[in-house]
């Protein structure tokens, strides 16, 4: 994956700044736009202005055209006008988005409405014979493995030969943690504690799990949610920030069951895109940094050490993932919590968990561990901040990997924070995020807009087939491109 070179949704800064008030865009990637996939892009406004906007507490999304003429027509093919309310409350209150294509406020007192909340994850394979699959469908996402339009239809067979040649090492560590990810039924918990808390608050919710890359996948729990007849629906992402990898990549296939199925036309709906400013998770986090602090016996002298997933620079660079952004707003909001609790430790971050040759978000958490242990740290505390569940990579990399390598580079006291599972404090506080969010819910239109490659551009159809197959056939006979392909990218 050539990452820095394959842009596909260009997140670009289109702020309109007002008091209390902002406009964002959402404007076709450069490339993206003449896909046909309808993928929405949103435009973030840049850190420095998200900081300024604290008190912001309405967003509006206004769709025009790109700077490109050609693109703006086939924005105008291939995706309905979309619109989107937002309200952001920064610390405090979720950035909340209503959308789809045509928005029809549907007031809430002329229907008998059905509450559903949706929690997106990224889902794990449950058996040692789930491993392969379900990195099948992780590197078969566009949003995981970002190819250049022309390569796009070896999406499959790329992520095929991958997931075969990942799947030893990654069963190995499944393995080692039981045989299978803990994150469906972790996940099965937050939802069930979800509802009870959404019910003492005094709100009857059904609430539904969406993963992405295995069961129950997306299509699943939009099945139940029609089952169960949902009118009014809050889609929550699991993942405090966001990030087009994953909150975006989820969203994105939800987008086209929406456009796709009549049923949504009838269905209010909001997002919660991302919540990691909110008081009640910083203040659970927080909770969770001081209880392990506490276990140490000199707890001001202990470094705390965030450690977030990775994603490719170039979805930070090129396609404008605030996901960065987000985690460093998040970090800070954290040890200024506890600042006001008198704890004044040492802090750092650092990114885990990258995956092929391109260059990940810096610094590297195997790096910094070894750096840390160099210059004479002493005790470490490690708190996996981009993921609110136990798994694979805070139970094997974080558990098993970087404790080995931090007690090995001269660190001697180690600890790690729980994840925040179904703490309650948190939970209580997703559901105030869900309550805050039903008010902006919005119905999208029947309108839909499918337009394939082959329809639209027949040429290019052909040109892409053949250049693909080309790459396709060298790739898989040549032995040197085969072993180059083994060696750098797995
Ligand atoms: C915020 C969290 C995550 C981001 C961002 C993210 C991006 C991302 N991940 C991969 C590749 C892999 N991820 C894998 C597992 C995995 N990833 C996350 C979270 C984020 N990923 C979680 C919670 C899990 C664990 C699920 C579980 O089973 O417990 C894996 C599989 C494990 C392995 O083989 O290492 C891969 C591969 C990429 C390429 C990426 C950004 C582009
Ligand atoms: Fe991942």
């Amino acid at each position: 994956m050539e990452a820095s070179n394959l842009a596909l949704q260009q997140l670009k800064i289109s702020g309109v700044h007002q008091q209390r008030i902002r406009k964002y865009s959402l404007l076709p990637g450069k490339r993206d736009a003449s896909f046909g996939n309808m993928t929405p892009t949103l435009f973030y406004p840049d850190k420095k202005s998200r900081r300024v906007n604290k008190s912001s507490d309405i967003a509006s999304l206004s769709c025009h055209a790109s700077t490109n003429k050609e693109n703006a027509v086939k924005l105008n093919n291939n995706l309905s006008i979309m619109k989107r309310k937002c309200t952001e409350n920064t610390y405090g209150s979720t950035e909340v988005c209503s959308f789809s294509e045509s928005i029809q406020n549907i007031s809430s007192n002329t229907v008998h409405e059905k509450v559903g909340v949706l929690l997106l994850n990224l889902g794990g394979p449950e058996t040692l014979d789930d491993v392969q699959p379900f990195l099948f469908n992780l590197f078969a996402d566009p949003d995981i493995i970002r190819l250049p339009r022309l390569f796009r239809f070896l999406q499959k067979p790329l992520a095929k030969l991958i997931s075969t040649f990942r799947a030893p090492k990654s069963k190995e560590a499944y393995a080692s943690i039981g045989g299978g990810s803990p994150l469906r039924k972790i996940t099965d918990e937050q939802a069930q504690a979800l509802k009870n808390a959404l019910e003492d608050k005094g709100l009857h919710a059904n609430v539904f799990v969406a993963m992405r890359y295995w069961h129950p996948f997306t299509e699943e729990a939009i099945h139940q949610i029609k089952r169960d007849d949902i009118t009014k629906l809050v889609i929550l992402p699991l993942y405090p920030q966001f990030s087009i990898s994953t909150s975006g990549s989820s969203i994105r296939v939800l987008n086209s069951i929406f456009r796709e199925d009549g049923y949504f036309t009838r269905v209010a709906i909001s997002v919660i895109e991302s919540w990691y400013q909110r008081e009640g998770y910083i203040r659970s986090m927080a909770d969770l940094i001081e209880k392990e602090l506490s276990k140490f016996s000199k707890p001001e002298e202990v470094m705390i050490f965030f450690s977030a997933h990775g994603v490719p620079l170039s979805y930070v660079e090129d396609a404008g993932d605030p996901y960065r952004d987000q985690m460093e707003d998040c970090i800070s909001l954290i040890m200024d919590e506890l600042k006001s609790r008198r704890v004044m430790n040492n802090h750092t971050l650092a990114y885990q968990s990258r995956v092929g040759p391109v260059q990940w978000l810096k610094p590297y958490t195997d790096e910094v561990i070894v750096e840390l242990g160099q210059k004479g740290v002493q005790s470490l505390l490690t708190v996996p901040i981009s993921f609110v569940s136990e798994h694979i990579e805070t139970l094997e990399e974080i558990d098993m990997e970087y404790k080995h390598l931090a007690l090995e580079s001269g660190i001697k006291n180690w600890g790690r924070v729980p994840a925040l599972g179904c703490t309650s404090s948190f939970i209580s506080d997703l559901a105030d995020a869900v309550i805050e969010a039903i008010p902006s819910a919005t119905a999208i239109s029947a309108e839909r807009s499918h337009i394939n490659l082959a329809e639209k551009d027949p040429l290019n159809y052909i040109l892409s087939l053949f250049l693909g197959s080309f790459l396709a056939f060298f790739l898989l006979l040549s032995p040197r491109a085969f072993s180059l392909f083994k060696n750098n990218l797995l």
